[in-house]
């Protein structure tokens, strides 16, 4: 291929059809900021055959996500996902109307939906606090035999400790319970597959064919055999998000591997990026006391709570209302997803045509060519974020709102923070995403005292981010990172209060769940301002 007049840059580097492929493997972060500083904001690079044009400004990325028709999200994951997850592509016209229908099935992460997820989610994390870490199983309320040991601390991995809750929990959420996976040790055993699988994903998406990896084909076809649709029947209570989409493929005429491996995608969707997030999410605010003390008193404040936490026998409320209102935790949060995540925004140009860039540029691109945004190059863009490595809870709190206002070269960004994609492939979990991290913070951090083991403050080497993953969304850490939990308030505590105290504590309590009353009556609409102004973080208005 030759570059044509009109065209952006073209690189094609030393090996012929690899081109640039093993420095992107390597460091897509680093090659594409080279040829930026080198090609300017926009330029084409050979990787592995394929030609791929990188928009790398911010403030161009309008222009890409606008040209939705002639930038066709489907054709890319309609190649990529099928032979990862097994079933055949949905867009060979074998399946009239799959495709809408399983969009349109996307809508029961959303609205309504959503407060019945999160209300879900919620029942199943603290579920899954009590049976695994506590000793208390699903609907007990008794303290079970771990209890002394965990009163008194224990220690393990963080990232293991929030992918066992966030996997358990969202399983439960979204498949319901199983006549087997009522047992914690079957839920285990799904989760240690699923993360074998995990650990060979980039390999796969990378064009891997899995024959070539014939443990990883063993391990799918057992992940997926837990949700062919015999197995299907026994999940008892399942999401309508889930029933919906049993339904929806039960009219079409695909085997009943398919559908399991249908079913599987959504498993990897749901917790494959959700996993990762929670680690950096509860990282941050353990290694920056600040951070930890902010977001703890906020959740307080909003939900009533004095004292120093939850006891175990506690239930926990968590409305969209009280979430809205916890701005340093959602602050905190973005800042997490804006130091871990490396998405690739993918497009497949569908014909040869001009893309107007702004008032002054457009550019000729070529049918079938790849047109990508790499939002990792903006979260670290230092005239968008000042000192861009640096953790800051409070960097989308601006006085007392929501920060939804930044600024490249003096202009306005339509986007700046982009862990859920943008336009048509724009990740239809996210609303439920944001809420699951949200509600794992408050879980952890008003019953369990949570320490990194090793340090108290941020002064020590923060785990690095294992780019292997690079392009695929939130990257997880190079290596685990231990900690040190206990419970906050074991009843044993409580006991040596002293009555007196404790009836004091809970009539503060309840002092505390009135104002939250009056509170919600008079801030209805303030909220309604605040989440639309919210929709801005995770939506761009003009989607
Ligand atoms: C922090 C957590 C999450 C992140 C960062 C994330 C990110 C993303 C991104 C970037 C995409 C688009 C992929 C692309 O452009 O190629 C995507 C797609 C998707 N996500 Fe998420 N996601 C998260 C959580 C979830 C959850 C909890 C669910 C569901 C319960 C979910 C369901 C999906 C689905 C079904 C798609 C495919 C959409 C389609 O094919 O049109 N995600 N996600």
């Amino acid at each position: 291929r030759t570059w044509r007049e009109g065209e952006p840059p073209l690189v094609k580097g030393c090996l012929p059809f690899l081109g640039k492929a093993v420095e992107f493997s390597q460091d897509a972060l680093k090659l594409l900021t080279q040829l930026q500083s080198t090609h300017g904001d926009i330029f084409t690079v050979l990787i592995a055959g394929r030609y791929m044009t990188f928009v790398m400004n911010p403030l161009l990325y309008p222009a890409v996500v606008k040209h939705g028709r002639q930038l066709d999200f489907h054709v890319f994951t309609d190649t990529v996902a099928p032979p990862t997850f097994g079933y055949p592509p949905i867009r060979s016209g074998a399946y009239p109307g799959l495709p809408d229908r399983i969009q349109s099935s996307f809508q029961l992460l959303q609205g309504d939906q959503l407060t019945r997820l999160s209300h879900s989610m919620l029942g199943n994390l603290l579920a899954t606090l009590r049976h695994h870490f506590l000793g208390v199983g699903p609907g007990q309320r008794e303290a079970g035999p771990d209890w002394q040991k965990v009163g008194s601390g224990r220690e393990m991995g963080l990232y293991a400790l929030c992918e066992s809750l966030m996997f358990q929990a969202s399983v439960l959420t979204l498949y319901g319970t199983h006549n087997r996976t009522h047992s914690p040790g079957v839920l285990e055993e799904l989760r240690r597959k699923f993360s074998q699988f995990d650990a060979r994903f980039p390999l796969l998406v990378g064009g891997m064919p899995i024959w070539l990896l014939a443990r990883t084909n063993a391990l799918r076809g057992e992940l997926i055999r837990h949700f062919d649709p015999r197995s299907m029947q026994q999940w008892d209570g399942p999401s309508d998000f889930i029933r919906t989409r049993v339904q929806l493929l039960n009219e079409y005429p695909l085997t009943d591997v398919e559908k399991g491996a249908h079913h599987f995608a959504i498993l990897w969707a749901s917790v494959g990026n959700t996993i990762p997030a929670a680690f950096w999410v509860i990282y941050h605010l353990l290694a920056y006391p600040e951070a930890f003390a902010a977001v703890k008193s906020e959740i307080q404040e909003v939900l009533g709570i004095k004292g120093e936490g939850l006891s175990l026998n506690d239930d926990l409320t968590l409305t969209p209302e009280d979430l809205d209102r916890m701005i340093y935790l959602e602050s905190a949060v973005c800042e997490s997803l804006r130091l871990s995540s490396a998405s690739m925004n993918v497009r497949v140009c569908q014909e040869d045509f001009e893309m107007r860039l702004d008032s002054q540029r457009s550019v000729h691109l070529r049918k079938d060519d790849i047109i990508a945004l790499y939002p990792q190059s903006m979260h670290m863009d230092p005239d968008i974020y000042p000192q861009p490595e640096v953790y800051k809870f409070d960097r989308f709190v601006l006085g007392s709102a929501r920060r939804s206002e930044f600024f490249k070269r003096g202009q306005r960004l339509h986007y700046f923070l982009m862990p859920f994609g943008s336009g048509g492939s724009k990740c239809p979990g996210r609303f439920f995403a944001l809420v699951e991290l949200k509600q794992l913070v408050c879980v952890l951090l008003l019953y369990c005292r949570l320490e990194l083991a090793h340090t108290h403050t941020h002064t020590h080497t923060p785990p690095k981010l294992d780019t292997a993953r690079a392009g695929l969304g939130i990257l997880p850490p190079k290596t685990d990172i231990a900690v040190c939990y206990a419970l906050l308030c074991t009843e044993k505590n409580e006991e040596g209060r002293g009555g007196g105290q404790g009836e004091n504590e809970k009539k503060e309590r309840g002092e505390g769940e009135n104002k939250k009353k009056e509170r919600e009556a008079e801030g209805e609409n303030e909220i309604k301002d605040r989440l639309a102004m919210k929709e801005g973080l995770v939506n761009s208005p003009e989607e």
